[in-house]
């Protein structure tokens, strides 16, 4: 069997896949014109599961997280082959309206990005344009309760008209985690949301992302293994765009099956 990369041949088991899989990615390639950047990738995300993909930089989980949602379709140059079913519904399928998909399946972006409006604008936003209610106390009731799930309503329930852009970073990031609950997601996708964070600011998104895995679906790009450990059930480590290992988180942070997994967590690559 021909050797792709050191280390790597096409001869390493498929990748274990979950048994209540919500999302379930199959064959995925992706290019960004000529380059590809992810190669036949297969891999579930559990329901009610956290997902954490890691790797080197570069190594393709960003670009990999995008197809989930179809992110992807707003870079021009980027194609996509393979299947991906949310719920067995195929996302890439002529009938998907990607604007109500990207409500199913949320983002979370690396650096918060809130509206230039108030905090309950913000939140607000998603509910009015997709039209999920009609009434203003229905409205509140739903801002008020992506807000307490995102665990910051105490500390702005008392300024809500005020501009979202006036929060602090980490405040910001629970904002927008609130703007992304308020549409009702069955998926949250995060890419290095922490990235931009102070340590205590982080330690809150990691334990709200523990809240929000109850009731949703998450997976998490981070680069901070610590990260994954903490707050993950399974792993997903990518090497140049391959899905080389995905299991247990424990087990793939204390006796993983691949040696390219190995030296990414012992420090001895990447
Ligand atoms: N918009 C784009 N146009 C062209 N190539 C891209 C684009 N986005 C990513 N790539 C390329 O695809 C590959 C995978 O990039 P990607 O950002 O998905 O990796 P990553 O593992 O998330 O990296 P990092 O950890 O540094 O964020 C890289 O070679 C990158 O240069």
């Amino acid at each position: 069997m021909a050797q792709i990369f050191e280390g790597w041949t096409e001869t390493v088991g498929k990748p274990t896949l979950a048994s209540n899989a919500r999302m379930s990615a199959r064959g995925v390639d992706v290019f960004y014109g000529d380059k590809q950047a992810i190669f036949g990738v297969d891999l579930d995300i559990g329901k009610n599961q956290v997902l954490a993909m890691i790797g080197p930089s570069g190594c393709g989980k960003s670009t990999f997280l995008r197809t989930l949602n179809r992110m992807n379709d707003t870079i021009d140059i980027c194609q996509i082959k393979g299947e991906i079913k949310l719920d067995e519904e195929n996302i890439y399928g002529k009938k998907m309206d990607v604007v109500n998909l990207r409500a199913r399946v949320g983002m979370v972006f690396q650096k918060p990005n809130p509206f230039p409006k108030s905090i309950y604008d913000n939140v607000a936003y998603g509910p009015r344009i997709h039209g999920l209610v009609t009434r203003k106390a229905e409205l509140d009731e739903v801002v008020e309760t992506a807000l307490r799930k995102a665990s910051i309503w105490d500390e702005v329930k008392d300024r809500l008209d005020q501009p979202a852009t006036g929060l602090s970073g980490g405040q910001q990031q629970r904002l927008c985690i609130a703007r992304t609950i308020a549409v009702s997601p069955e998926v949250i996708l995060m890419d290095e949301p922490c990235s931009a964070l102070d340590p205590i600011a982080t330690a809150r998104i990691e334990e709200l992302i523990t809240e929000l895995a109850e009731n949703y679906t998450i997976a998490i790009v981070t680069h901070s293994m610590q990260q994954a450990a903490r707050v993950s059930q399974r792993t997903a480590y990518f090497h140049l765009g391959r899905l080389v290992e995905v299991g247990d988180t424990d087990k793939i942070f204390t006796a993983p099956e691949h040696r390219l997994t190995e030296d990414y967590i012992t420090g001895r690559f990447g």
